[in-house]
Order: C-alpha cells, then structure tokens, then sequence
C-alpha cells in the first residue's frame, strides 16, 4: 500500500511537471506574440547570434585593442591600421572593398598629416532587392588610463554584463554588430536579402575629414543604386528603451585666439603692468551665455524653427525619466525641470558650450606665469533652419564688439575648424517603418521616437547630396557614456543590436517588395 501511494505521488509530481512545461511553453508563445512575432528564419539567425556571442566579443576586443584616435597626431598610424583591420574583416566575407585615399590635411601648427583612406565596399549586386548602405566610423575620441578610467581603455574588459573600453559604444561595437549581422546570414548559408554597402571613415572625431568631396564624387557612382542609408552612431534616450532617430543638431566650433607676444611673462616681473591675454579671453568666454543657458549672442535664435503642434505631440509620447539621466551624468541639478523642456532644448534649440584653453597652465600644482597665447574653445549646437554662416558672422562680429569694448592691446583672432549641419528626417519613410518593425521583433516592444543634441556631421551631408532616405539606428543605451571615461556597450545591446540589423535586413526587403507591387500594381492600373 505504501508503495502504491509513492507511486500515486511519483505520478501526480510528474503530471504535474508536464502540466507546467505546457504553461512554460505557452508563456513563453504569448510571450513572443507580445513582442512581436518572429519567423522560422529570425529565429536560426537570432540563435545562431546568441550562440556566438562570445566570438563576436572576441573581435570587439581586438578591434578596441587598436588605439585609433583620429585627434591626436602621433596616432595616425593606428586610425589607418584600424581603417585595414576593417577592410580585412570585410573581405574576409566576401565582400568587394576599395581604400579610397583622401591625402592630408595640415594642422594648425602647419605640419602637414596623411589622412587614413576610406572604405568603401559592397556585397551583392541583385537588381531585384534593395541597396542599404551602412554608414560607421573606426576612430575614437582620445583616452588616457589617468584620465579616470577604472580600467585600460584599450582592453575591453566585461563588468556585470557591460563591455568597457573606448569605442566600445562610438562605433566600434555598432560597426561590427552590423558586420556580425552580416556573418551570420553567411555562416547560416542564407540569402542575405538585401544588397549591402558600407562607407567607413576613420576621421569621424575630428570633423570626417574629406569625406563630403568623396560622397559628392561618388553620387553618380557608388550611391547611384542606393535605396536606403542607416547609421548607427548615438544612442537610446533610455537605459532600456530601444529609440530611432529622427533629428540631429548641427554644430559649430570656434577657437578664439588672444595674443599679447612671442613668449610666456613672469607674472612677478609683469603682473599688473600689462593686459593679459588669458583675462581678455576669460572675458570673451565669460559674455557669450547667461546663468540660465541663453546664448547671448545677438541674432542667434532668429531662424530657430517654431515649435509646432505636431512635434509636442511627439515629446508627449515618449517615456523619460529625468532621475535616470541625471544619473547617467552625474550631475544632481540641471537647468530645467520638465520633460518637454529637456527634451526641447537638447534637441530643438541651439546651445553654446565651453571646451577649454589652449596654453593655459593646467598642471596640479601653481605655476605664476602669464601665457603670451591663449586659445579658447567652444561650439553653439545648431538647429533647423539656422544657418552655418550667418552663425559664424553673428559670433565673430558679437567677439570683436566685446573685446574692443575692453581697450586691450592684444591681437584677436576667431576661427571656425569644424561645423557640420543639422539633420532631420521624415519618420513617415519606409525605412523607418521597417527598423520599427525590426525593434519590435528583437526587443518586444516599440521604439521611441528621438532626436540627439549630438551631431552626425555626415547624415545632413547624406541626405543633401545623395537624396536617398537617411535613417539613425542606435543600439547603445543612454549610458553608454560616449566620449568619456567609462564608455561602454552592454553584452545584452552588442547581442540584441546584431540581432536587430540582421531583422532589419529582412523588413528592408519585405517593405521593399511590398512597395515594388504597389507600384507594379499602380503602373499597370
Ligand atoms: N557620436 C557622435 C558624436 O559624438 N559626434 C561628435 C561630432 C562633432 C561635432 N562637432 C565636432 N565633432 C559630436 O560632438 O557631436
Ligand atoms: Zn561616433
Ligand atoms: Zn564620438
């Protein structure tokens, strides 16, 4: 008797189980039905993606290894070996791949530096599906270990699920979760659905140095079959929530130089006796923006576009949360309180930020001495409709007013080294009707729609000259700190991102065949 029992109760345990699995299975369904269904197909590649993970990390790694920052001068050979590590990695998948050369640029000290070539590449030439054209950069902004990183920049290092090193956010990750995507429909013997080309610079940091010369030399040609560009270069609004990108502001970068002399003064020998530079410029910088971040430059907000009823809406819609990316900064107070006023004016108002001096002392320790040359840095993040040029008479003419206000001595000069225009695209092109779609895949929910107060100098160039439907399609999360000491990229992100741009590849193609019989259709009618 007590061995049936043990057998009623072995049984009911495992009817149990079984009724549980079901349940499991069945959450597991709905769970895929919320997120948005994915085929048969999605599914091989995405397994494929999560069963290779730590090979795709592997190459981040070595491609993070590669010190290829395109401001500092001593390290040019490394943007360019970066540049060919990229190429190799491109052939290496059978794809077609030409250096193109951009010869030098002269720095400000007139020593003349090779630019490293760009790439420019395809894989598939099948009139019958559409062109994407992806868009990344393999330089870096600099990164020093006494900077305050916890851990070397250059070895990508994982920390509960984060991958930190520089580059792993801006761009390398984005650039090689692209390629990976691209790798996997090959390992897997797929179709890849769509024709691909890549455009990879290596100067993006300083200004893409030569690049608009060559996309104007190349519409007819290498963009002459492309249907869509994506770019994967900024990030979420959120930690969590995937976004597109509609909008990017422009920017404008200024050097004011103050001059007094040929060499640096005692300051005990000529303190108080001349006009020092360092206070002219300190002056200058001090009059360009108010307490509360008005830009006090006359004219400047004259051609800002007006708000519209349309674009409220927009901000209304998304989910921000303020304490998270005051978090993400560190920074315990910033200048406005609500959403829509965060949101407005750092993406759709101009702003006017200072970067730093040029041959001030900025050593620890006290050094008296007065330096003959200063050169103050600072750049005005620029709007729709605002205009570069006019930005810049405004500027320079506002700078010679305030300094012959001060009766100094002392030589000005202003000059402008980078400015790139704002971009904004139409959410309504199919483009970005499919990376919806393609997100709702992946991430089970829908994107936000965002702009970035950064500048992709290249995207308003992209859509200006080759008038093809430009799309930003960050994979990185709010704090992923780009450009700062704990850049990172998420294993979950680097994952799902590759994931993402495999997906994306096919509603590219389904939206495209979809809108080629709509046409047939109409055409025939
Ligand atoms: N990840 C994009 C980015 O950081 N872009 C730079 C480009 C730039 C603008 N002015 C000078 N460089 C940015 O600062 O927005
Ligand atoms: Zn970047
Ligand atoms: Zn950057």
């Amino acid at each position: 008797m007590y061995l049936t029992s043990a057998c009623g109760y072995l049984l009911f345990n495992i009817a149990n189980f079984v009724l549980n699995l079901q349940i499991l299975a069945l959450s597991v369904i709905m769970l895929l039905f919320e997120a948005g269904v994915s085929s048969g197909l999605e599914n091989q590649i995405f397994q494929y993606i999560d069963l290779h993970q730590n090979e795709f990390i592997q190459t981040l790694k070595e491609w993070v290894a590669v010190e290829s920052d395109s401001i500092q001068p001593e390290l040019r050979q490394e943007v360019t070996r970066m540049v060919e590590l990229t190429a190799d990695r491109l052939r290496a998948m059978g794809t077609t791949v030409e250096l193109v050369k951009l010869g030098s640029h002269k720095l400000p000290d007139g020593q003349s530096l090779p630019l490293p070539p760009l790439i420019l590449a395809e894989l598939g030439k099948d009139p019958q599906k559409p062109t994407v054209c992806f868009y990344g950069h393999v330089d870096v902004q600099p990164a020093k270990k006494e900077d305050g990183w916890k851990t070397d920049p250059y070895t990508l290092t994982e920390i509960d699920g984060n991958l930190y090193g520089r580059g792993a956010t801006d761009n390398k990750g984005p650039v090689l979760a692209w390629i990976n995507a691209v790798e996997s429909f090959r390992a897997l013997k797929l179709d890849i659905p769509v024709n691909l080309k890549f455009i990879i610079e290596g100067m993006e940091e300083a200004g893409s140095l030569g690049l608009e010369e060559i996309i104007k030399k190349e519409n007819q040609r290498f963009f002459s079959d492309v249907d869509y560009i994506v770019i994967s270069d900024n990030l979420w609004l959120s930690n969590r929530k995937p976004a597109l990108t509609y909008g990017t502001r422009g920017n404008i970068c200024f050097s004011v130089e103050v001059r007094c002399g040929e060499r640096d003064l005692h300051s005990g020998s000529f303190g108080g006796i001349i006009h020092e530079p360092m206070t002219d410029l300190i002056a200058l910088l001090d009059s360009l923006v108010d307490t509360s971040g008005r830009i006090l430059i006359p004219g400047v907000y004259d051609d800002v576009a007006s708000l519209t009823e349309e674009e409220k809406k927009l901000y209304e819609a998304i989910e921000f949360d303020l304490e998270e990316y005051k978090n993400n900064s560190g920074v315990k107070k910033f200048l406005y309180d609500t959403k829509e006023e965060i949101l407005s004016h750092l993406w759709r108002y101009p702003s006017l930020s200072i970067h730093g001096i040029e041959g001030a002392f900025h050593e620890p320790g006290i050094k008296t001495v007065i330096p003959a040359k200063v050169i103050g840095k600072f750049s005005i993040r620029q709007v729709p409709h605002m205009d570069i040029s006019i930005g810049e008479h405004q500027v320079i003419k506002y700078l010679e007013d305030v300094f012959s206000k001060r009766n100094s001595p002392n030589k000005l000069k202003v000059s402008v080294p980078i400015s790139a225009m704002p971009w904004v695209a139409d959410i309504n092109d199919p483009l970005y009707t499919a990376a919806r779609m393609a997100i709702k895949t992946v991430f089970g929910q829908d994107p936000e729609m965002i702009r970035d107060g950064a500048t992709i100098p290249i995207a308003q160039t992209f859509q200006n000259i080759t008038r093809k439907s430009v799309m930003m399609l960050p994979i990185g999360a709010a704090d992923d700190a780009e450009h700062s000491q704990k850049e990172k990229i998420s294993r979950h992100n680097y994952i799902q991102g590759t994931k993402l741009f495999a997906a994306l590849f096919l509603e590219i193609a389904k939206l495209h065949g979809q809108l080629q019989e709509a046409s047939n259709t109409t055409t025939t009618n």
